[in-house]
């Protein structure tokens, strides 16, 4: 099947730092070859800890930002060729929801003139059906038509993200890039929203790119997961692979963060140990080797690059294949195998885990304490 988007090594640095004359003295590598694809209706996971360059993707895949280098297609077409009819249709098809719906949603405007606004701009309804539309947007995500006459500021939290994603929706897209649109949520209103964006994938045919810090909320709503780590995507796999049977040493550090599931068993947390590389001066070779267990001296020199294997599934590790499977490894129900034992030794220091992903259940999510988080979902 042809992918709806495709991104060759994708390539964007910033300016770091400048001397007193202003030239540029140092770049921030912030995506230093990219490449991925997302098929329509699927769901591709953009996952990797806070300036690994996941939002930077975005906004190139939208280009909102330029490349330095690389290739974006859409349905076929090159995006980074496309003129201002093209661009504007290329806009249509692809939208975006964040991380704090209220900052993107005008304090001014009532939700009715927020969810016509593209619907005038991209001229799609005639002004006499333009309410009727509304209505059918705010049904769609789990809101009573009412809420049209009233703005942003009287909603919690899931709600406007609801009104976000009913924005959205207006122009009928073909694929939305989610940036962490559950992370500012209450932990039990997120259960609700992942279930949303999946309701309205399977209705719609909807193409997600899904960029999260957290695994264990990707682990809700994605088909594929690419694992991005200073700049580079270092695992590409389909989920339950990637859950499963992680290969990349830092997946598997990620992966071995998620709390387990049942909230009375004691849990073990793998942490990583040091800072976070900065992308203004990454390290040489693999940007993962100064955190990881199982570096050898090639890995300080040499880039590892992304490899597949007959299923598919990709990983740019010199030393994949030979590692230990993963389950020896990962932490289960709170039980730390010895191999964990011994690598939390050279590599990890642990903690007990007091902090909780995804709410799988509303009614028996932990953290229900702000004002709106039992309140429903319709007004
Ligand atoms: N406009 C910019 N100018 C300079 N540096 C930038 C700019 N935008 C992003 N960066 C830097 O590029 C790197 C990647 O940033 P990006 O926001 O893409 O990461 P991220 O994974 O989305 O992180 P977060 O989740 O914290 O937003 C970071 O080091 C960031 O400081």
């Amino acid at each position: 099947m042809t992918a709806l988007l495709e991104a060759k090594n994708l390539v964007k640095h910033f300016v770091g730092t400048r001397s007193m004359f202003g030239r540029p003295t140092a770049f921030v590598r912030a995506v230093d070859g990219v490449s991925f694809n997302v098929k329509a209706g699927e769901t591709l996971a953009l996952v990797g800890e806070s300036g690994c360059g996941k939002s930077t993707v975005s906004r190139l895949v939208l280009r909102l930002i330029e490349p330095d280098q690389g290739e974006i297609s859409f349905e076929g077409r090159d995006l980074l060729a496309m003129g201002a009819n093209e661009l504007r249709a290329f806009r249509r098809d692809a939208q975006i929801i964040f991380q704090d719906p209220y900052a993107s949603l005008n304090p001014r405007m009532t939700v009715g003139q927020i969810l016509a606004e593209p619907l005038v701009l991209h001229d799609l309804v005639p002004a006499e059906q333009r309410q009727k539309r509304v209505e059918e947007l705010l049904r769609l995500v789990g809101l009573e038509p009412r809420a049209a006459r009233r703005y942003a500021h009287e909603f919690s939290g899931g709600q406007r993200q609801r009104i976000a994603i009913a924005r959205a929706l207006a122009v009928e897209p073909k694929l939305i890039i989610c940036d962490e649109p559950v992370s500012a949520l209450d932990v039990s209103i997120r259960s609700q929203i992942l279930n949303l964006l999946r309701d309205l994938q399977q209705r719609l045919g909807l193409a997600y790119i899904f960029v999260s810090h957290d695994l264990a909320v990707v682990k809700h709503i994605a088909d594929r997961v690419a694992v991005m780590n200073l700049g580079h995507i270092v695992e590409t796999a389909d989920a339950e692979a990637l859950f499963a049977s992680p290969r990349h040493p830092y997946s598997r550090a990620l992966l071995s963060a998620i709390p387990v599931p049942k909230p009375q068993a004691k849990r073990s947390r793998l942490v990583l140990e040091g800072e976070i590389p900065s992308a203004l001066n990454p390290p040489s070779g693999c940007r993962f080797h100064t955190r990881c267990p199982y570096v050898i001296d090639r890995c300080r020199s040499e880039l590892p690059q992304l490899l597949s294997d007959s299923s598919g599934h990709l990983t740019a590790c010199h030393r994949s294949g030979e590692l230990p499977p993963a389950d020896a490894i990962l932490p289960s129900d709170g039980g730390l195998s010895p191999t964990l034992a011994r690598l939390i030794a050279a590599f990890n220091r642990m903690e007990e885990a007091g902090t909780s992903g995804v709410g799988t259940d509303d009614a028996t999510a932990p953290h229900a304490t702000a004002p709106h988080a039992n309140a429903p979902a319709g007004i």
